[in-house]
């Protein structure tokens, strides 16, 4: 591991999306050239919305495409309720981007939790990592997955995923996808990625606006405090890069960079 986490802000974000969306579209043609396609998890919560923001903008040159028809799209945590109920992370980025993606084009494939088994967690997570075994190899042939791009949110406690903080998910480390059954966040029975996936993927990209993530980005930030998104910040070093509005980062002292590619 390299570096320190990249912190990126922005006044707006409307100024955000175009940068965000360029960083994706980098991310997106690594994974076209390594293997064909672009392997991506992505959160719920409010992210849905700046990414629908970044990815739904009509391309600005020949290269700035969004090529979905080579996505496959996995999800970083998802909550044990149905594909259409309001609480699913699936049904979010349904209404707020995949649904919005023109009908004559190419589609993502889309992985989403088998929603046939939400009464058992564990029996939950266990399909879901098949699901990534059945994309990325057998487990028998790879430790761990190792996805393009893992795009994600941050609580303003500090958790990432489903994965919260002083919870002894933390310290998981061999499952890729886990069950929690005593999430303190709505609803409590949930899946998600494990620390070890997360900080395995070739890049791990957090959006956070808004001013009430400012006290907990000064917590990740200045004394990490084994916040899980501080977690995944040492875990990653320079391979994670955080796109937050000023208002989120308002008193955080970490040096911001300029965005480059
Ligand atoms: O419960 C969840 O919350 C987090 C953070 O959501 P946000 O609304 O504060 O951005 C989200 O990343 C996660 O996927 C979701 O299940």
């Amino acid at each position: 591991m390299g570096g320190q986490a990249n912190l990126y802000s922005f006044p707006a974000v409307g100024d955000l999306a175009p940068v965000l969306r360029a960083y994706i579209i980098q991310s997106q043609a690594n994974g076209i050239a390594r293997h064909g396609t672009f392997k991506v998890a992505v959160s719920g919560g409010s992210l849905p919305k700046t990414l629908a923001q970044a990815l739904l903008a009509p391309p600005t040159s020949e290269t700035d495409v969004v090529h979905w028809g080579n996505w496959e799209i996995f999800f970083a945590d998802e909550r044990a309720v149905p594909l259409d109920h309001a609480d699913s992370n699936y049904a979010l980025l349904k209404a707020e981007l995949l649904d919005k993606l023109p009908a004559d084009a190419p589609q993502p494939k889309v992985h989403p939790i088998d929603a046939s088994v939400l009464d058992d967690a564990q029996e939950l997570a266990d399909r879901y990592e098949q699901e990534l075994v059945a994309s990325f190899a057998s487990r028998d042939s790879v430790r761990l997955p190792i996805f393009d791009l893992l795009l994600l949110g941050c609580g303003p406690d500090g958790h990432t995923c489903s994965l919260f903080p002083g919870h002894e998910l933390l310290r998981e480390t061999s499952a890729w996808v886990a069950p929690i059954e005593d999430s303190p966040k709505p609803p409590p029975r949930r899946v998600t990625l494990t620390l070890p996936v997360v900080t395995h993927a070739v890049r791990v990209a957090f959006v956070a606006t808004g001013g009430g993530k400012k006290e907990v980005m000064k917590e990740i930030f200045e004394a990490g405090n084994g916040l899980p998104c501080a977690l995944v910040n040492e875990g990653c070093g320079d391979r994670c890069s955080w796109f937050v509005d000023d208002a989120a980062v308002e008193g955080v002292t970490y040096p911001r960079r300029p965005f480059s590619l």
